[in-house]
């Protein structure tokens, strides 16, 4: 069973078609990622997998069920979406320690995640003073924080510095070294050339390509010829 299938995808907002008879899966242990162009599709895709979008056509399941079908969601699957909020009086800690009461989940989680995100030193700082690469890293503690087996992140590297991004491969491999699935949306395809081990190509709502990435592959060359 794949971690993740999308099969015949559509969405249609009024007159605008966001999604088109997409199928794919992401398998388990893998490393996947999801490129395309501005408004080609794939945040609506995401939020689909998330139950946060109604497919007008066709369905996503993780691990064969719909994402609102799960029983316990958090501890199958963690995600960090677009422009995420906090609240901007709480600290880190007191942000994560919400999460984890609502979710039930053991109270020695949050130092563990806090640990993997590098956060532990300003865990007790307000998040309104935390820089963007502070609140995606947070963003990624509370999508870990049920352990969860697949992670599917929005643009994770979106306002990152350089030593932003080079922490955020670093992070990534160590999730897939963990035997975590990740499916992760970017632009920085340089970056992500270098830990994917599968990737989907997607264009005005379409399929365009997928396939392994082999250390042959020249992912920015690949990309521009299929979407150009
Ligand atoms: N809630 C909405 N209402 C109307 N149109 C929407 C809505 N959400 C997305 N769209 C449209 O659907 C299309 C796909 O958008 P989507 O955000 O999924 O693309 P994307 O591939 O994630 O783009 P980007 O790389 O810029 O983040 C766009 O034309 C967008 O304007």
């Amino acid at each position: 069973m794949s971690a993740i299938s999308v099969t015949h995808l559509g969405k249609s907002f009024g007159g605008v078609r966001a999604v088109e008879d997409l199928s794919f899966t992401v398998e388990r242990g893998t490393l996947t990622a999801f490129l395309g162009p501005n408004g080609a599709g794939k945040t609506t895709t995401l939020r689909m997998i998330l139950g946060l979008v109604a497919p007008s056509e066709g369905t996503a399941t993780i691990g064969g069920t719909p994402y609102r079908d799960l029983d316990r969601p958090v501890t199958t699957v963690g995600a960090v979406l677009e422009a995420t909020a906090f609240n901007p009086g709480l600290s880190a800690r007191a942000h994560l320690e919400a999460l984890r009461l609502a979710a039930g989940l053991d109270p020695a989680r949050v130092a563990y995640v806090l640990a993997q995100v590098d956060l532990t030193d300003a865990a007790d700082r307000r998040v309104r003073g935390f820089s963007l690469g502070m609140r995606q890293r947070l963003a990624l503690a509370s999508a870990l924080l049920g352990d969860p087996e697949i992670l599917i992140l929005d643009e994770p590297a979106n306002g990152l510095d350089p030593a932003g991004i080079r922490w955020l491969r670093g992070f990534l491999r160590a999730c897939t070294h963990e035997g975590r699935t990740i499916l992760v949306s970017t632009h920085v395809l340089a970056e992500i050339q270098q830990i994917a081990d599968h990737v989907i190509i997607v264009g005005a709502g379409r399929l365009t390509w997928q396939g392994p990435l082999t250390p042959e592959t020249d992912l920015e060359e690949l990309y521009m010829r299929v979407t150009g």
